[in-house]
């Protein structure tokens, strides 16, 4: 059979799945696994097709101590244990910089175009890099697709799309990039099946995981995005400040006396959630724990969230619709209860019970917007777009080799 491979690594979570090609431009999840909890309490789980566990194991720290591990484990266990053998391997890779606007098929010279943007997303691209490098060396043979984070956000005005710096710097690529967009594109799709008339209109969804970002969408296109020239701005994240003002870069340098490298590891690992708690970088942590830093940081989240959620209702000019998806979005109804609260003034209100079961509506029905909570498929994306760039001309006629 033939089966494509997809892998998406996050900032704390490895997540893959495998298809089978139908022939027809059809896809049949097969299997749908990630290794979450990487830095807290990673744990590999994984499921097939009917939902059937395939696999559920806790590892400690120490064993899986960061991305690379995450995706060895999970890649020995695909190799060896379920023996899958893809003909293509879809990778999500998080920054494709100004000349990627769309998926594209990979050889060397994209692997090097895309390193040089590894200082712009230093969680993401390295990994995102290695398993391409690696396969690529290994089986040239092998058709590889990198689908770009950035790619959905080109559909920017150039007003939104530019910082108030000089205009060269916007032609070197000092660009408000935005991410998370394969993330955003699924729900842009899916939108039409779960509410037809809101998906032609404006709908804030907001993607809230390990990194979080929220994205404003007007009949189905990304119009505006917290984040920016790289993943580090706009809400606070499990290890990310979120919106900071640069004179407190400017402070570390200047003050303290830190180096590029120091202050790019202290923005990445060392803030956010886990830096102002002190505690975790894990919303599940922070939401069992009785310390008031804990409480202070999901304070922080929330506050944010609210100010951000203004700031892309005026971006659109209104607001039809509000989307929470990926990890936090997904799970918490607390997180989502007190974000909803935020955005009263905008007419939202939940239905407790809706909410607390993870409904796919969640407000009430005298809720000036309606509230969504849809689960994210960037891996979907990421098989549907590899897919059809190997039906796409050349590949359909040369036929894709197997890995052995
Ligand atoms: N039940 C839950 N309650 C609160 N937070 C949760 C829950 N399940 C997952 N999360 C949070 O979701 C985040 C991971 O989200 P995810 O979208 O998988 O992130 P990423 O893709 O960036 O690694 C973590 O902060 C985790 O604590
Ligand atoms: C761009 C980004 O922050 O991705 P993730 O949420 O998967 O870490
Ligand atoms: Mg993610």
């Amino acid at each position: 059979m033939d089966t494509i491979l997809v892998v998406n690594a996050g900032s704390s979570s490895v997540k893959f799945q495998v298809y089978s090609a139908l022939g027809d431009g059809a896809l049949r999840r097969q299997i749908k696994g990630q290794m979450d909890g990487i830095g807290s309490r990673p744990r590999l789980r994984a499921s097939g097709a009917s939902g059937d566990a395939l696999a559920d194991r806790a590892y400690s720290v120490e064993a899986v101590p960061d991305v690379p591990a995450a995706m060895s484990v999970a890649g020995n266990w695909l190799r060896d244990e379920l023996r899958i053998t893809p003909i293509a391997v879809g990778h999500r890779v998080v920054h494709g910089g100004p000349d990627h606007v769309r998926p594209v098929l990979i050889d060397h010279g994209v692997v090097s175009r895309l390193e040089r943007l590894v200082d712009l997303a230093p969680l993401h691209q390295p990994h995102n890099l290695a398993p391409i490098r690696s396969l690529l060396a290994n089986f040239p043979g092998l058709p590889q697709v990198a689908c770009f984070d950035t790619a959905f956000h080109r559909t920017h005005d150039l007003v939104a799309d530019h910082y108030a710096i000089p205009q060269q710097l916007y032609a070197e690529g000092v660009r408000r990039y935005g991410f998370h967009g394969l993330s955003y594109e699924y729900i842009a799709r899916a939108l039409p099946g779960v509410a037809p008339k809101i998906a032609k209109g404006r709908v804030i969804v907001a993607h809230l995981g390990s990194g979080a970002s929220m994205c404003a969408i007007k009949e189905g296109r990304s119009v505006e995005s917290t984040m920016g020239f790289t993943a580090l701005d706009g809400l606070p994240m499990g290890t990310r400040p979120g919106q900071i003002d640069p004179g407190v870069i400017l402070y570390l340098i200047a003050e303290k006396g830190m180096p590029a490298a120091k202050v790019q590891d202290f923005l990445y690992r060392d803030c956010g959630l886990k830096g102002l708690s002190g505690v975790s970088n894990d919303m599940r942590e922070l939401e069992a724990s009785t310390d008031p830093r804990a409480r202070l940081a999901i304070d922080h989240f929330v506050y944010r969230i609210g100010l951000n959620a203004g700031m892309l209702a005026a971006a659109l000019q209104g607001l039809d619709a509000f989307v929470f998806t990926a990890g936090i979005g997904e799970n918490s109804a607390s997180i989502r209860a007190r974000i909803a609260e935020q955005l009263g003034w905008l007419g939202v209100r939940l239905d407790a019970g809706e909410n607390a079961h993870h409904a796919p509506l969640i407000s009430a029905a005298d809720s000036r917007v309606p509230v969504y909570v849809i689960p994210t498929d960037e891996e979907l994306m990421i098989a549907q777009h590899t897919l059809s760039l190997l039906m796409d001309g050349q590949l359909i006629n040369t036929r894709p080799k197997r890995v052995s």
